[in-house]
């Protein structure tokens, strides 16, 4: 079973993230991780934090050599501005007097719509909104994305299994409809809005700026893919077992996500089922499917196909040209606090969401073929595969 968790807060000391359950032998370098936090650091409408922001990676704990040892797996992301908080955000007590006169300490009493700040204040009774931001804060995303790495690099190793995503709407600007390979990963990832259409990218830059200066913030969406996976990850048996079903879950749980679809999602229930479905045709070795509209799942399990899953992301809450509110201290109307934000951060929400896509796999995979090191599950994955190739069942194109 796999088990991770983070804890951390947006201007505290460090994020933690553990993960159990890792096979031995899973290779893993510090500056592996140090890249993929800078890949979420990256992308185009990023707030003032990202340019100075170093993501200080230590690996705690599970790793010797460069490789993972099957023991729990922790990571620690620092934070560059902790000197800047020490105060602010101490765990002890702090003379009430030093705390009034630092300009940070203001208490942000005029909730914004769209964050955590006023249901956090009802539910965990506070009369500002800092110690629910704090958390809520997408911030905690760089301690999963540095899981997500040894996720991804299990995957990788054990099964052959590479995840990527893409920008493919932001704002009113939508990319063509381009199913990106593996090759495109170094382009995708060099491209400050991570989209695989060149002409759109222009045009989306151009939304980031045009909201930039008109105080605005913006949303979209991203296309997670994941190549190489066995048939037969999650199950139809149960709800909670369904791999569709799980990938939702884990990619709802990103800040301000709000929408997620496998396949053509949406827009398959606004077509026939003859138009709907991936028809099964003999292959020259196996069978082959004449349509990816599934998206690589059915009944809660995965085809052998390209996994295809698409996550919404509503616009920043923090927008600069702020929201009507009120404040809590007084009842009276008032506009929400603003500090320094994102304009938008959805290539950055693609990045976290290979993370979580990343983390389901590997449960999944390991779910289904167990192994305490890397070569043990290779090989029950092998012995899977020879078996559905005996069968003439394994799906090619
Ligand atoms: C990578 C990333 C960066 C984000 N940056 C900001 C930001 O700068 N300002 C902000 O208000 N919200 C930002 N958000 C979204 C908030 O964290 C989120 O809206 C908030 O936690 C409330 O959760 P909800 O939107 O799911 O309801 C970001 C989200 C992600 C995934
Ligand atoms: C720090 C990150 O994103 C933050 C996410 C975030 C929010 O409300 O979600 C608000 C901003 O925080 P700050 O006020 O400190 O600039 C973002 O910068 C990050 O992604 O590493």
């Amino acid at each position: 079973m796999l088990r991770y968790m983070t804890a951390g807060e947006s201007h505290g000391q460090a994020l933690v993230a553990t993960i159990e359950g890792i096979p031995a032998h899973v290779r893993v370098s510090s500056d592996e991780i140090r890249h993929a936090l800078a890949r979420r650091r990256l992308g185009a409408g990023r707030g003032a934090r990202m340019k100075f922001e170093a993501d200080e990676v230590t690996m705690v704990a599970g790793f010797r050599h460069g490789q993972t040892l099957g023991s729990p797996v922790a990571i620690m992301v620092g934070n560059t501005e902790w000197p800047k908080w020490e105060q602010v955000m101490s765990p002890d007590e702090v003379d009430p007097e030093v705390l009034s006169q630092l300009a940070r300490n203001e208490k942000l009493t005029r909730p914004r719509p769209g964050h955590a700040d006023l249901a956090g204040m009802q539910k965990y009774d506070w009369d500002e909104a800092r110690p629910l931001l704090e958390r809520a804060s997408a911030r905690e995303t760089a301690a999963r994305v540095a899981i997500g790495q040894v996720a991804k690099n299990f995957l990788r190793q054990a099964a052959g299994i590479t995840v990527l995503s893409h920008v493919v709407e932001l704002g009113p600007v939508k990319a063509a409809q381009t199913f990106p390979t593996v090759d495109d990963l170094e382009r995708i990832d060099a491209d400050p809005l991570r989209c695989n259409d060149p002409e759109a990218a222009v045009l989306m830059q151009a939304e980031v700026e045009a909201c930039h200066k008109e105080g605005d913030t913006l949303g979209g969406i991203v296309e997670v893919l994941a190549w190489g996976l066995p048939p037969g990850l999650g199950s139809h048996s149960q709800g909670d077992r369904r791999l569709d079903a799980r990938l939702a879950g884990a990619l709802m749980g990103i800040q301000a996500i709000k929408g997620v679809e496998l396949g053509d999602g949406f827009d398959l229930a606004r077509v026939r089922g003859s138009q709907a479905h991936d028809e099964i045709v003999p292959g020259a070795d196996g069978i082959e499917r004449l349509t990816h509209h599934a998206g690589g799942t059915e009944a809660g399990m995965s085809t052998g196909e390209v996994l295809r899953v698409r996550a919404a992301m509503k616009p920043i809450a923090t927008v600069p040209k702020a929201l009507r509110t009120i404040d809590v201290t007084t009842g009276e109307a008032a506009r929400a606090h603003h500090q320094r934000s994102d304009v938008c951060a959805v290539p950055a929400a693609g990045v976290v969401a290979e993370a979580m896509v990343a983390l389901v796999l590997a449960e999944a995979l390991l779910e289904k073929f167990g192994g305490d090191s890397v070569g043990e599950t290779t090989r029950n994955i092998d012995a899977y595969l020879a078996r559905v190739d005996e069968q003439g069942l394994r799906i090619h194109g």
